[in-house]
């Protein structure tokens, strides 16, 4: 609902927007532009010292009245030989200063913002800009939250990449101030049409002055010579030898009127609510006087037209991908195959399309629609696959979110179904609406045909397996030819290759490429490399820096029959490969310190890179398991430097065919001192391996951490237990 609202109103007002956005930009720059203006300094004046200074700087003049201009400089008005002037005047000297003319642009533009130049009839035009403003902030807030996944993540990294991700990136920086921007336009929208009251209309009660004596200087009057000037906003001058009048002085908050022959103050009349109130107002949506608020509203309304584009480029994609565009989708009536799609990026649209293609291709009548488009009646469906992503903090993606509710109504029917999860390891709550939607179906349809099947970062790999083993159970040969998009690849040079492990039959082998551009990656990220005879690209997991270490680094394990495995520890120097670099934002180096590295195999390499950035000596343990000391003794050198230059603390290796045999997790409860005390100093958990490893580990630490009060779950809610785990 909130992402229909915010997309019809974002693409339907968007010239509207983009015009209030750009004006109100320029006008933004306004405060800036008087902070240029010479300053008056005031501190310490009072009004008399004013008066008295303008009376010896003019004595021929007839003062009226002084304005305080939200640029902070004093207007006066005045009268000399019978015609009317205004002039700006310096308080302390009493000396007219030179006129800071407003450049044209300025006016120009207040003119398109408030009304597009049309007049009354435009003024409505900007309110519905600033209501639409309104409704895309509070819209806005909520699809953040949702993507977050809740309030209590408000300051976890945002998920996405592109114009999504960085939509979303400034969408949480600036929703704030666009929220203030766009409430006060309508403020401001709702006095003008006289809907609110702007105080104006009270007008001060003016008292008379009681006594009538021989005319006394205003600098001698007791109320003006106590009144600061910084306080006052506007001087009224009592009209010459009108005995009755009084001086009148407007502050922040109430008019006050003395006598103007005794400097009493006579009565004070404060300032409606109403005006108050308007000038607070104004002062949010114009940031006169205020010039780094002033800042604040130039960026975010910098950012609109940014907005603008990039919503309407992201809904355009979405509906490219979108579901109505499946050629061959059979009719719900002819269908055997019900393909319900869960997707939010549209990867998993893109997986299920792939399937369908295959289904149809093998003479299956498969019919593909979102998960929230699950039909009541099922008709002639004998089998439904749910393939879905999960979001926020394990929620359904938008085009599932209606799904169980919908489903709780789908009349019960004799029918099979398998579920697929599309998820993250990164996230805590991995796959968990593929597992919801699964329940759901289980409780409707009884037990799946196939048990549920997880994919994490949309592996290609994965997914191929899960397809064969449909192939199997449908008993048809499907050629499911998944089309991830290629990224842009770069080729790299194999430099050298050291391989560990021969005697113990399975080798490790540590690559190391050059290029004379390598692509640019941290210690964390990963790596996807297109071996030639592979459709799939395989992904590893970096040790090297691109930058400070200008070479890029794999630990590669031989798997038996591993195509890609196999190709690369055959390489020889010399030889060029094709890669991209996949951004890992969740495992990287954290800021916080200390660190506990764990991992086991290859899942050293990340870690390799981190520690030997690791100028700063921050502490830094490292548990890795291998299998024996004299044969899988990767970066043993390395790690021997590393601890003499602080880089690494501590190093608790693990080996699991030596005496005693030992796992990573053993070495882990065997320090259970230094970790605990390491975990009560706010350390980070990082696990770098495989599944079966981190899961072992994921318990060690869940016990652990419950000594302290803690938990896993929580440790990983905190961004303080990081997973790389394939
Ligand atoms: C903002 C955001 C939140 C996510 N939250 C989770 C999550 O809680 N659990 C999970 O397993 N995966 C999570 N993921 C990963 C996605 O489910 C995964 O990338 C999926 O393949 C995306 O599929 P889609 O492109 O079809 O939406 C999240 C991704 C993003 C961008």
């Amino acid at each position: 609902m909130s992402r229909s609202i915010h997309a019809i109103v974002g693409l339907g007002l968007s010239v509207l927007l983009m015009v209030l956005a750009i004006s109100g930009a320029v006008l933004a720059t306004k405060p800036v532009y008087d902070q240029i203006a010479p300053q008056v300094e005031i501190d310490g004046v009072t009004v008399a010292d004013m008066l008295r200074a303008l009376a010896t700087a003019h004595p021929a003049i007839i003062s009226e009245r002084i304005v305080r201009k939200d640029s902070g400089q004093f207007q006066l008005s005045f009268t000399e030989r019978n015609r009317r002037n205004t002039r700006l005047i310096d308080p302390k000297t009493g000396e007219f200063l030179p006129e800071h003319k407003e450049p044209a642009i300025y006016t120009f533009m207040r003119d398109l913002h408030r009304s597009f130049t049309f007049g009354e009839a435009g003024r409505v035009l900007a309110a519905i800009g600033g209501f639409g403003m309104l409704v895309l902030t509070i819209t806005g807030t909520f699809l953040l939250l949702r993507r977050l996944g809740g309030l209590r993540q408000i300051f976890a990294p945002v998920h996405g990449r592109g114009m999504a991700g960085i939509h979303a990136l400034l969408g949480r920086l600036l929703v704030l101030p666009l929220m203030v921007t766009a409430a006060t336009a309508l403020w401001l929208s709702a006095v003008s049409f006289d809907l609110i009251s702007s105080g104006a209309d009270v007008a001060p009660s003016y008292p008379e002055s009681h006594e009538e004596l021989a005319a006394v200087a205003p600098w001698d009057l007791e109320g003006l010579k106590q009144t600061a000037l910084h306080e006052v906003k506007e001087i009224v001058f009592p009209i010459p030898e009108d005995w009755f009048d009084v001086w009148a002085i407007k502050t922040t908050s109430a008019w006050v009127f003395y006598d103007q022959f005794t400097g009493v103050e006579i009565s004070r009349d404060p300032v409606p609510v109403a005006g108050r109130l308007l000038g607070f107002i104004m002062l949010l949506h114009t940031a006169q006087g205020v010039w780094p608020w002033a800042i604040v509203l130039f960026v975010s309304s910098l950012a609109v037209p940014y907005f603008i584009v990039s919503g309407a480029v992201v809904w355009w994609q979405g509906r490219k991908q979108g579901g109505k565009r499946i050629r061959n989708n059979a009719a719900l009536k002819a269908a055997e195959i019900l393909i319900l799609v869960g997707t939010e990026g549209r990867s998993t649209w893109r997986f299920a399309k792939a399937l369908h293609v295959a289904l149809h291709a093998a003479g299956k009548k498969a019919r593909m629609v979102t998960m929230n488009e699950m039909p009541r009646d099922l008709c002639g469906v004998s089998l439904i696959i749910a393939m879905t992503a999960t979001y926020g903090d394990g929620d359904a993606p938008q085009s599932a979110d209606k799904f169980l509710t919908r489903l709780a109504k789908t009349q019960t029917h004799a029918v099979s179904h398998m579920s697929l999860g599309f998820g993250d390891k990164a996230f805590s709550s991995y796959c968990r609406f593929a597992h919801q939607a699964n329940d759901a179906l289980v409780h409707k349809f009884g037990p799946p045909v196939m048990p549920l099947c997880e994919i994490d970062k949309q592996s290609e790999q994965s997914f191929q397996t899960w397809c064969n083993q449909l192939s199997a159970y449908l008993t048809i040969a499907l050629d499911v030819r998944y089309t991830g998009q290629r990224p842009k690849t770069r080729t790299i040079r194999l430099q050298s290759t050291q391989t560990f492990g021969a005697r113990l039959g399975t080798t490790t082998a540590i690559l190391r490429f050059d290029a004379d551009r390598l692509p640019d990656h941290r210690p964390g990220d990963l790596v996807q490399v297109f071996a030639p005879a592979l459709t799939v690209p395989r992904l590893y997991s970096l040790g090297s820096d691109a930058k400070a270490d200008g070479y890029l680094e794999i630990v590669v394990r031989r798997v038996e029959g591993g195509l890609c495995s196999n190709w690369l520890c055959d390489l020889e120097a010399g030889a060029q490969i094709d890669v991209a670099i996949v951004r890992n934002a969740r495992f990287q180096m954290p800021r916080r310190k200390p660190v506990v590295m764990v991992g086991a195999g290859t899942g050293i390499a990340p870690f390799t890179g981190m520690i030997r950035h690791n100028r700063a000596g921050r502490p830094v343990d490292l548990y890795w398991g291998g299998r024996h000391p004299d044969v899988d003794a990767l970066y043993v050198g390395d790690i021997s430097h590393w601890l003499e230059s602080k880089r690494l603390h501590t190093f608790g290796p693990a080996w699991s065919r030596n005496h005693p045999s030992q796992y990573v997790q053993d070495r882990l409860i065997a320090d259970r001192g230094q970790l605990l005390a390491r975990l009560k100093s706010g350390a980070t958990i990082m696990v770098c391996g495989g599944t079966a490893m981190a899961a072992a580990i994921r318990t060690e630490i869940d016990i652990l951490a419950a000594e302290i009060g803690l938990s896993a779950d929580e440790l990983k809610r905190t961004n303080r237990y990081l997973e790389d785990v394939y």
